[in-house]
C-alpha cells in the first residue's frame, strides 16, 4: 500500500476515482510526430505546401503523415485548450494523455491545460517506439529503465514535479526490437512495484498484441491493469479478437474519427470506418466483454482538431455514443465503457 492506493494520479495531484467522469483513455494534447513522417505519395499530385486550406482538407485527411507541419500538435495549445473546454461542455470529465519520451511530452503544458480547462489530465510515463529511443537510453539496463519510470510516477517527469498517473503509451513495433523488449520488461517491473495502470501501443501485426502481453506477463506485469491500444488497425478477424480478449487486458478502440482509405503505415490494413468500429464494440459487448472495452480518438495530428475542420475531442460524446445506442449497446454499457472501465483501470492498487 502507498499513498497512491485507491486513487487516480492526475497532473494536478491525486484524485478520488469517482471524480473522473467520462474518460477518453487515449489522447494527445501536445506532442510531435515527426518520427513518423512519410513523404507525399508521388502519384496523387498534391504537395504538402500550404495544406491547411479548405480545398486541401480531403488530401490532408487522407495523407495526414505526409505533411510535416501537420505533425506538430505541440504548436496548437490554444486550440487544444478551447477544444478541452468544449469537451467539458459536451459532458467529458477526463483525458489520459499518452505522450511518452520520444514524442515530446510536455508536463508543464499539461498542467496548465488542466488548470485552465478543469478537465482531469492523466499523463503517461515511459518510452515510445524504438526509432525514438536515444543512444543513452539504449545503454540502460532494465533495472535503470524501471527506476526512471517509477521516478516519473512518484516524483515527476522531465525535470518537473508533475507526476505521471499511467505507464504508457509504451511503444512497440513489429517485430518487437530488443530495446522495446527492455522497456516492456521495465514497464512490467514498475507496474508490479506501483500497482499502476499500463497502456501499450502494439506493432501493426495481428500477432503483436498477444506477444506484448506474453512479455509483460513473464516480467510480472498485471494484464488486468493493462490497456491494449489501437485494436482498430491491428486485429480484424472476430475469432482472433476473441482469442486475444481471453488474455485479459482492456481492449481499446482509440482511432475514432480516422477514416483513411490508405493506411500508410501498413498498406495491407483496411482502416475501419467509425460505423465498423461501433459494430465491433457491439460484437464484443454481445460476447461478454463490456467490462473490458475503453475508447478514444488518439488525436495526434493537427488536421483532427476542430480548428482545421476535424472532429475534435468531443466526437465520441457528440456523435459516436448516439450511434452506439442505435446499434444495441445500452446506456448502462456505454457508461461502463466511458466511466466505469477507465475508472477501474486508472485506480492504483
Ligand atoms: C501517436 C500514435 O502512436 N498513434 C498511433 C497511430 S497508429 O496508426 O494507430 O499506429
Amino acid at each position: 500500500m502507498t499513498e497512491l492506493s485507491g486513487k487516480v494520479q492526475t497532473v494536478l495531484g491525486l484524485l478520488d476515482p469517482d471524480q473522473l467522469g467520462r474518460t477518453m483513455t487515449h489522447e494527445h494534447l501536445t506532442m510531435t510526430f515527426e518520427c513518423c513522417y512519410v513523404p507525399p505519395p508521388p502519384e496523387n499530385g498534391q504537395t504538402d505546401k500550404n495544406p491547411f486550406q479548405l480545398c486541401h482538407g480531403h488530401w490532408l485527411r487522407q495523407n495526414p503523415y505526409s505533411c510535416l507541419e501537420n505533425l506538430f500538435l505541440c504548436q496548437e495549445t490554444e486550440a487544444v485548450r478551447d477544444e478541452l473546454l468544449a469537451y467539458r461542455k459536451a459532458g467529458g470529465g477526463s483525458v489520459v494523455e499518452n505522450t511518452t519520451t520520444g514524442i515530446d511530452r510536455d508536463m508543464s503544458t499539461l498542467r496548465r491545460l488542466a488548470k485552465e480547462t478543469g478537465v482531469n489530465i492523466v499523463a503517461g510515463a515511459g518510452y515510445y517506439v524504438d526509432c525514438t529511443h536515444s543512444d543513452d537510453m539504449r545503454k540502460m539496463s532494465v533495472e535503470k529503465l524501471t527506476d526512471v519510470i517509477v521516478g516519473e510516477v512518484l516524483y515527476g517527469a522531465d525535470g518537473t514535479d508533475v507526476r505521471c498517473g499511467v505507464i504508457g503509451e509504451i511503444g512497440t513495433g513489429w517485430p518487437i526490437t530488443d530495446s522495446e523488449r527492455k522497456v516492456l520488461r521495465a514497464a512490467a517491473h514498475a507496474q508490479a512495484q506501483l500497482g499502476c495502470p499500463v497502456i501499450i501501443h502494439p506493432g501493426r501485426n495481428v500477432a503483436a498484441p498477444a506477444e506484448v502481453v506474453r512479455i509483460l506477463q513473464e516480467a510480472g506485469g498485471d494484464i488486468c491493469k493493462t490497456v491494449m491500444s489501437h485494436l482498430d488497425r491491428t486485429i480484424f478477424n472476430h475469432a482472433e479478437l476473441l482469442d486475444f480478449a481471453e488474455m485479459g487486458s482492456y481492449l481499446e478502440y482509440d482511432l475514432f474519427g480516422i477514416e483513411t482509405l490508405n493506411y500508410v503505415f501498413n498498406m495491407d490494413v483496411d482502416m475501419p470506418s467509425d460505423s465498423q468500429r461501433i459494430n465491433t464494440l457491439a460484437f464484443l459487448v454481445k460476447e461478454g466483454y463490456e467490462d473490458k472495452i475503453v475508447i478514444a480518438h488518439d488525436i495526434h495530428t493537427k488536421d483532427r482538431l476542430c480548428k482545421y475542420g476535424g472532429h475534435g475531442y468531443s466526437h465520441i460524446l457528440r456523435n459516436i455514443v448516439p450511434k452506439m445506442l442505435k446499434r444495441g449497446i445500452s446506456q448502462m454499457q456505454v457508461d461502463k465503457i466511458l466511466i466505469d472501465n477507465p475508472k477501474r483501470w486508472l485506480t492504483f492498487k
